[in-house]
Order: C-alpha cells, then sequence, then structure tokens
C-alpha cells in the first residue's frame, strides 16, 4: 500500500473525527438541547453562520436544538442613538417603558430575525418567536434584593421579568419536526405588560420546563473562572455558592450560573457555560470527548 499524504493524513483525521461522535451521536439521539447565545458571542458574520451550520447540523442527527438569544450590547447601541440612559444591578438590566420598548423591538425583531435567517440560510428551517408567543413565558416583576452598605434592600428594576408560568407546549410541538425555534427573551404579563428578561434566566427557564438534556450557555468566556483566573472545568452548585458570595463570580456571570443551578433544580441534568467565539463550540462540546467550557451539575 502506497505511503498515505500529509494530504490523505488529514482526510483520515476527519473520518476518525466523525467516527468518534457515534457515541454521542446515539446518547444525544433524540433528545432536547437548549442552547442560550449571548450578544457577545454572536461577533461577526462567520461566527453567526458557523453557529447556524452546527445547529442545522444538530437538527440533521435527531436532536433538538431550541435557541434563546440575548443581544445585550446590540440594544446598548440602539439606546445609545435614541440617547436613553442604561444601567445594569447585578447583570440586570434597569428597563423603563421607553427602554423596554427598545429592548423588544430589538431583541423580537432585529436579532431574532438574524439569527432564523443564518439559520435558514444553511438548509434549516427557524421560527422566530418571544416569550408571547402562545403564552410561552409568562412573568411577573422582577425584585431584586442586594446589598448596599451592608444593608439589604430592594430594587426596582422597572419593566424587568421574573418568568412565573412557562407554557412550553408551543416549543414541544417542534420536536422531532424540522423546525428549529429560535426564542427572544421577552415575557408576557398578566395585565398586558411587556417584560424585558435576561437571555440567561429566560433560557434556563425553557430548559428547566422542557426537561432538557443539557442547557448551553454560548458566552465571551471560556468557561467560569476561579479566584486564581483559571477556568474551572467542573463545579458543584456548592461552589458556584461560595464563588458568588465572595465576589469571584460577579456581573453577567451572576444570571448565568444562577440559572445554571436553578435549571438543574428545574430538572435539567447539567449545565455548561462556554466560549461562544471559539469555533465550532457546539459540536465541540456535544459530539467530541474534548468537551469545552465549565460542565455545572447539582
Ligand atoms: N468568575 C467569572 N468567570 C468568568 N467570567 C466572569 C466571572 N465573573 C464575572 N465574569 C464576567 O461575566 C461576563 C459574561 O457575562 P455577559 O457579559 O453578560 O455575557 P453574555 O453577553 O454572553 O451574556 C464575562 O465576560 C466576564 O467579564
Ligand atoms: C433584564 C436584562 O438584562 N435583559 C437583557 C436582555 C438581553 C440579554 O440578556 O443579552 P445578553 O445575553 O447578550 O447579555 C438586556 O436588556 O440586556
Amino acid at each position: 500500500m502506497n505511503k498515505p499524504t500529509a494530504h490523505t493524513r488529514d482526510w483520515i483525521a476527519t473520518a476518525r473525527t466523525l467516527s468518534e461522535a457515534l457515541p454521542y451521536l446515539q446518547r444525544y439521539d433524540g433528545s432536547t438541547i437548549v442552547i442560550k447565545l449571548g450578544g457577545h458571542a454572536m461577533g461577526s458574520d462567520e461566527a453567526m453562520e458557523q453557529f447556524a451550520r452546527d445547529v442545522v447540523l444538530m437538527k440533521q442527527c435527531n436532536v433538538n436544538p431550541v435557541i434563546v438569544h440575548g443581544g445585550g450590547p446590540m440594544i446598548n447601541d440602539m439606546l445609545k442613538r435614541l440617547d436613553i440612559q442604561s444601567e445594569f444591578i447585578d447583570g440586570k438590566r434597569v428597563s423603563d417603558a421607553a427602554t423596554v420598548e427598545v429592548v423588544e423591538m430589538v431583541l423580537a425583531g432585529k436579532i431574532n430575525k438574524h439569527i432564523v435567517q443564518a439559520i435558514n440560510a444553511q438548509g434549516g428551517k427557524a421560527i422566530g418567536l418571544s416569550g408571547k408567543d402562545a403564552n410561552l413565558m409568562i412573568c411577573e416583576k422582577d425584585i431584586t434584593i442586594a446589598e448596599r452598605d451592608g444593608e439589604r434592600v430592594t430594587i426596582d428594576l422597572g419593566f424587568v421579568g421574573r418568568p412565573v408560568e412557562m407554557n412550553p407546549e408551543i416549543l414541544r410541538s417542534f420536536l422531532g419536526s424540522d423546525f428549529i425555534p429560535v426564542v427572544a427573551p421577552i415575557g408576557a404579563g398578566r395585565h398586558g405588560e411587556t417584560f424585558n428578561v435576561n437571555g440567561d434566566t429566560a433560557a434556563g427557564a425553557i430548559a428547566a420546563a422542557m426537561k432538557a438534556d443539557r442547557l448551553l450557555l454560548l458566552t465571551d468566556v471560556a468557561g467560569v473562572k476561579g479566584s486564581d483566573g483559571t477556568v474551572l472545568t467542573t463545579l458543584s452548585a456548592d461552589q458556584v455558592r461560595e464563588l458568588t458570595a465572595t465576589g469571584v463570580i460577579a456581573g453577567g456571570m451572576i444570571p448565568k450560573t444562577q440559572t445554571a443551578l436553578d435549571a438543574i433544580d428545574g430538572g435539567v441534568r447539567a449545565v455548561v457555560i462556554l466560549d461562544g467565539r471559539a469555533p465550532h463550540a457546539v459540536l465541540l462540546e456535544l459530539f467530541t470527548a474534548h468537551g469545552a467550557g465549565s460542565l455545572i451539575r447539582g
């Protein structure tokens, strides 16, 4: 037999990778994977194209992806253009009536359709929804309790929503079909209000309502960093609580890790926080032995 050239060796390595995916394809066959795509992870058109391709590949392999997206940086840009000031408290945007109007336009309009189109361009059949559709996510006002100068105070975040009732039938109706749901984190109030829901919180509530096998939170860091700055590949619920209490987990990582704990309490098997900017992050995590990011289990 002829000696393999460098070129053939590449193809053999590709074939080996595909072959090694078999046990993972079997493990996730028919399962539901909720993927939260954060605004920072959306990055370039190329990153979006790769993400969309991975999602279509998952669907082709009989996995049911449910995409929930954010879009914080894009909301910031639009608020700036409209000269509306914005402030975050513990990773949540304080949202008055004018702000929530812009948030809904940017999330449920522009970004949602951008992701839908990107998936469809790769041969998928994406459907854009928000938490208002079919009453998917009913919310009440989120009351945040924070510590200020050593005292516990109640902070009014305006129209920031806390999911209180989930109606996931609409998402279940897509299981096993060709359709890939893409959900904007906008909640419906019981009295006609529109609520701005943190994307991670929405993804966690949806994952719990669907009893998803995995919740993947795609962000702009390699995972949850410990006190020495290195990424922790696995974390227990107790470790998350301790790192939050000591301030090592801060800012936008707070809703993510809190979401992970709530989702696990709600019946999700495991949550992974990983770098969505890394090429094919989702495929690496699900279908290879390599894994990626920080895995949180109960
Ligand atoms: N312990 C930690 N480990 C990793 N990131 C952390 C930690 N504490 C705070 N962060 C911050 O959380 C950010 C991720 O949250 P966020 O910016 O809201 O992301 P996204 O837009 O993807 O939802 C990181 O970029 C990082 O600055
Ligand atoms: C209440 C709240 O903070 N809502 C978020 C919703 C978007 C989001 O979560 O975007 P990322 O995932 O990109 O951070 C916001 O207004 O920015």
